[in-house]
């Protein structure tokens, strides 16, 4: 005997519509966890969707022998803006391979650490913009961040100086943020309402991203001399060593997209870190202890890296504690037969059943974490951190279609951190802030300011 997954009750034929807020879906999905735990589903617009928000389920849905990575709803509405590029690659789809082939060796570690002088110097920037502030005027923590992760990704990768920390902020970050609220709302009207009332705007904003992307390849036709070994070089240039294929116009302009669009979660991370530390001081006093100790006043280096343990720390717990990237997406193999047992035979699903992993319920599983809501960057670090299990690491995806961007991410993330805490004096614009969060493909702070200055020491 199963057990039936809950639901909430729902009105007749439109199912659970009410029970998911299109412009806060998120949300609305940690308030159904609060509510229903390890295992829910909802049923819109005739469709059924099976959540899942624990650790053991998550496991067990990264298991790839069983199931894979489904691509529907949002991630098919935003092939609108970058067709079939890794991120919304269908699993059958061959172009898949041919881009991750030529684009994976460009993001290892090793590669990745070719970038950290820029990704520093970036950093650097605007901690000197911040420095300039004297604590005075607020400043939104996620706008100045989402602007040196556009910048440094530009840069890393287009090896293109935006110039986009100061002045009015650049436009494809407006229209990242449209197009990907559009396309999570896109599946919860009828076509006719997307077509008729919102079609031209998510035109717009596409327009946008690859007039962006367009702008990053003419500068390079123009600028080619001495760049040959970064990302839009090797899109330009490679070969799949498989098939022999290389990447045509219209493919380099997808992924030229993609990036920043999965680089945009980056910011929510370190926006959400800085919320936490200024909640939590004696984790600035621990961290600024490491880094003086390690760094102190000499340059600071990709090596310091490995050897700030509580630094990262502080990038992981806040991994888990903001759902930055809030979930994904899985479904059966498509071989399957019969309905799937999930839980040891606990729980029951159709062998075509969509289902999302919500990463704030797995990441505060009490099982797992000892007061879940808390934020202790000391679980996160060395024999702690190795021993919790797989299904709470997640928070970069799974398997197969796991973050290709994450070590580039993770450097980005860990650099940006300790650049602030070492240069610079934040605190919280309104000090009875709580943290509210929305967002699309990302979940990132809202309304949460700060001002800053330089550092006191
Ligand atoms: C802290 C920052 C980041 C987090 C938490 C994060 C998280 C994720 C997650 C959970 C997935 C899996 C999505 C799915 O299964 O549908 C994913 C995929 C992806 N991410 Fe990231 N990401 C981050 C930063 C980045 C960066 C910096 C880049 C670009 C350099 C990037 C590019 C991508 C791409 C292209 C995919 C699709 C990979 C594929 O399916 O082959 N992400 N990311």
């Amino acid at each position: 005997m199963t057990t039936p997954i809950p639901q909430p009750p729902g009105v007749p034929l439109l199912g659970n519509i009410f029970d998911v807020d299109p412009s806060n879906t998120w949300i609305s999905l940690q308030k159904l966890w609060e509510k229903y735990g390890e295992i829910f589903k909802i049923t819109v617009l005739g469709q059924q969707i099976v959540f899942v928000g624990n650790v053991a389920l998550c496991e067990e849905l990264c298991d790839e022998k069983r199931f894979r990575k489904f691509v529907g709803g949002p991630i098919v509405e935003i092939r609108y803006a970058v067709h079939a590029s890794l991120f919304t690659a269908f699993d059958n789809e061959a172009s898949w391979g041919v881009h991750h082939r030529i684009l994976a060796p460009l993001l290892t570690p090793a590669a990745v650490a070719d970038r950290f002088i820029q990704v520093r110097g970036c950093a650097s920037e605007l901690t000197a913009k911040w420095q300039a502030l004297s604590g005075e005027s607020p400043i939104s923590a996620l706008g100045e961040l989402n602007r040196l992760d556009l910048e440094t990704t530009t840069l890393c990768f287009y090896g293109r100086k935006l110039n986009g920390l100061r002045g009015p902020a650049p436009p494809m970050i407006k229209a990242m943020n449209g197009a990907t609220s559009e396309a999570i709302k896109r599946p919860t009207r009828p076509r006719l309402v997307n077509w008729l009332f919102y079609q031209s705007k998510f035109e717009k904003d596409t327009k946008a991203m690859r007039q962006y992307a367009a702008e990053c390849l003419e500068y390079r036709k123009a600028n080619a001399t001495g760049q040959k070994d970064d990302m839009l070089y090797t899109m330009m240039n490679a070969k799949d060593p498989e098939t022999g294929e290389s990447l045509s116009e219209q493919q380099i302009i997808d992924e030229i997209v993609t990036m920043p669009i999965g680089s945009s979660t980056a910011p929510c991370v370190v926006s959400s870190a800085i919320y936490y530390l200024l909640k939590n001081p004696d984790c600035i006093t621990k961290a600024r202890e490491e880094i003086d100790s390690i760094i102190g006043d000499g340059e600071f280096t990709h090596d310091h890296l490995e050897k700030l343990p509580y630094c990262a720390g502080i990038v992981r717990e806040t991994l888990r504690l903001s759902a930055a990237a809030p979930g994904f997406n899985i479904e059966p193999l498509p071989d399957t037969q019969g309905p799937v047992l999930l839980g040891g035979g606990k729980y029951q699903v159709p062998a075509k059943q969509t289902m999302i992993i919500v990463l704030h319920g797995v990441n505060r599983d009490p099982t797992v974490f000892e007061e879940p809501e808390a934020f202790k960057p000391e679980r996160m670090v060395g024999e702690a951190f190795e021993k919790l299990p797989e299904g709470s690491k997640k928070w970069f995806g799974n398997g197969k279609r796991v973050c290709i961007g994450r070590y580039y991410a993770w450097m980005w993330n860990v650099t940006t951190i300790i650049t602030l805490l070492k240069d610079v004096d934040m605190e919280m614009a309104d000090p009875s802030y709580q943290l509210k969060q929305d967002g699309w493909f990302n979940l990132r702070p809202v309304d949460f300011n700060i001002k800053v200055k330089p550092r006191a020491k």
